[in-house]
């Protein structure tokens, strides 16, 4: 990883923080597959279960060429990782970034099935991305990308077999691609609509009302939750978001119409603090028309470090895996970390964060309002239904209620962390499946 001075797209120029380092050395994969031991063991998981678990059952590697606005052709690397399918069809997101590795895939893919069981929804778990900056390509060649990669995935996805979806780098847009791209190749020989083969679409073409701020929603539904346990007030609560993307900026918008303020905010190219707190609709405008909040008036400009030490009730990491580590969470001065991001903390954080009394609410029920929604999605597309806002909305609540009480339950009768028990409550529903069906007679 090299670890020059960058331009950023706002022109500023930036240093890639020490976290980006970590993140290439980061085991992401070993990570989670530690997480399903633990979990194992409290469980009593038969072994040839978590045997099976152990590995995701494809990974899909395509190198895959496309024309670049000068002419030239550049090779891409794709992945679509299938871990497990048991439940339902695999589901998961995209994501585009010049960090994706088959690792990080992986372990993203075995925590979709983990999430989408804890959700009791009949879906397995996938992930999938591509390797390349999204911020510096331009908007016909993002397009290209996304129609050449989903051209190559071919028939390995489809609406009963893979559905993909946004996460980080790919929007509503990139899906309307991938699905007229399946539609015109794969999806052509099917007598019937294919709009579900991908969820997060413009509501225009098939996506469902609420599934852009579904992942901010139901973080927010647990963060409620939570705040109704402790007896605490979310009205004039103060929150640190790091990423303000979909999720890290629909999080903040939806707790703010709750009275509480983000008073520091931070991305790849900084870190901004305001102790009056951001106007997080204008915020969220500035970031959608200038792809960072590089230049964002009203804030003061502030270190990584120092956005980790300042005071606040909530800390919402919302950008990439690895980003609590050691020092991050002996330096974290809150009483919450709701994690909108998919392992935002590294074990050894998570141990301090819980040795310092700070709550956390693991990434695998935090943010499974995205994919549940997206189930939402691919329902109404089945039957081909128009569901409305309250309706998408209330179901979300009481989805992401049930989950949090029961993984609430499982961590108080197990002595266990949310995270444990998280992934105790899938396994569980998992176990149950395979136990029924007598796989090896
Ligand atoms: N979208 C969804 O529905 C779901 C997403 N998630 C998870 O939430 C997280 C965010 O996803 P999403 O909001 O969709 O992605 P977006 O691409 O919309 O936003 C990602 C944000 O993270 C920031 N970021 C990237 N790298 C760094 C870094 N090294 N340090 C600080 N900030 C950084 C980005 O800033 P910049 O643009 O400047 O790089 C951007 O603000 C991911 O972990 C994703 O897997 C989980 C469940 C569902
Ligand atoms: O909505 C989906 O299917 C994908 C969500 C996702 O990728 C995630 O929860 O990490």
């Amino acid at each position: 990883m090299d670890n020059q001075q960058t331009v950023s797209t706002a022109g500023s120029v930036s240093v890639p923080p020490a976290s980006v380092e970590k993140h290439h050395k980061y085991e992401f994969f070993k990570v989670v597959q530690g997480y399903l031991d633990e979990a194992a063991r409290v469980i009593d998981l038969p072994e040839y279960i978590k045997t099976i678990l152990s590995q995701p059952k494809n990974e899909i590697i395509i190198n895959f060429p496309v024309k670049m606005d000068d002419g030239s052709i550049r090779l891409f690397k794709g992945y679509r990782v299938q871990h497990n399918n048991l439940l339902g069809p695999y589901k998961g997101g995209i994501r585009y970034h010049e960090g994706v590795s088959l690792d990080d895939v992986k372990a993203l893919a075995a925590m979709m099935t983990w999430k989408c069981a804890l959700m009791n929804l009949p879906l397995g778990g996938g992930k999938g991305g591509v390797k390349f900056d999204p911020n510096k390509v331009s908007r016909d060649e993002l397009q290209r990308i996304t129609r050449r990669f989903f051209h190559a995935l071919g028939s390995n996805i489809g609406p009963d077999t893979d559905i993909p979806a946004p996460d980080v780098g790919t929007d509503a847009k990139a899906m309307a691609w991938a699905m007229d791209t399946y539609m015109n190749t794969v999806g052509s020989l099917f007598r019937q609509s294919v709009k579900g083969v991908v969820t997060g679409k413009p509501v225009a073409c098939g996506g469902t009302l609420g599934r852009e701020k579904a992942t901010g929603q139901g973080l927010v539904y647990c963060i409620q939750e939570w705040a109704e346990e402790r007896d605490f007030q979310l009205g004039g609560a103060t929150l640190i978001v790091q990423g303000f993307g979909n999720v890290g900026s629909f999080t903040s918008l939806i707790l703010s119409r709750l009275g509480a303020s983000t008073i520091a905010v931070g991305d790849h190219t900084g870190y901004l603090y305001n102790p009056e707190g951001f106007n997080p609709h204008k915020l969220q405008d500035y970031v959608k028309k200038n792809r960072s909040i590089a230049g964002y008036p009203g804030g003061k400009h502030i270190s990584r470090e120092e956005f980790f030490k300042i005071k606040a009730d909530i800390f919402i990491p919302a950008a990439l895996e690895n980003q609590v580590g050691i020092d991050e969470a002996k330096a974290l001065n809150v009483k919450l970390v709701a994690e909108g991001a998919n392992g935002p903390c590294s074990p050894e954080g998570e141990r301090i964060l819980i040795d310092r009394g700070i709550d956390i609410l693991p990434d695998v029920l935090a943010n499974a309002g995205g994919v549940t929604v997206s189930y939402y999605e691919w329902v109404q597309n089945k039957r081909s239904e128009h569901w409305t806002l309250e309706e998408v909305d209330e179901r979300l609540e009481k989805a992401m209620q049930r989950a949090y009480r029961e993984v609430v339950e499982v961590a108080r009768q197990k002595k266990c962390s949310m995270r444990v028990a998280a992934y105790a409550v899938a396994l569980q529903r998992i176990a149950a499946a395979y136990g029924e069906r007598d796989i090896f007679p």
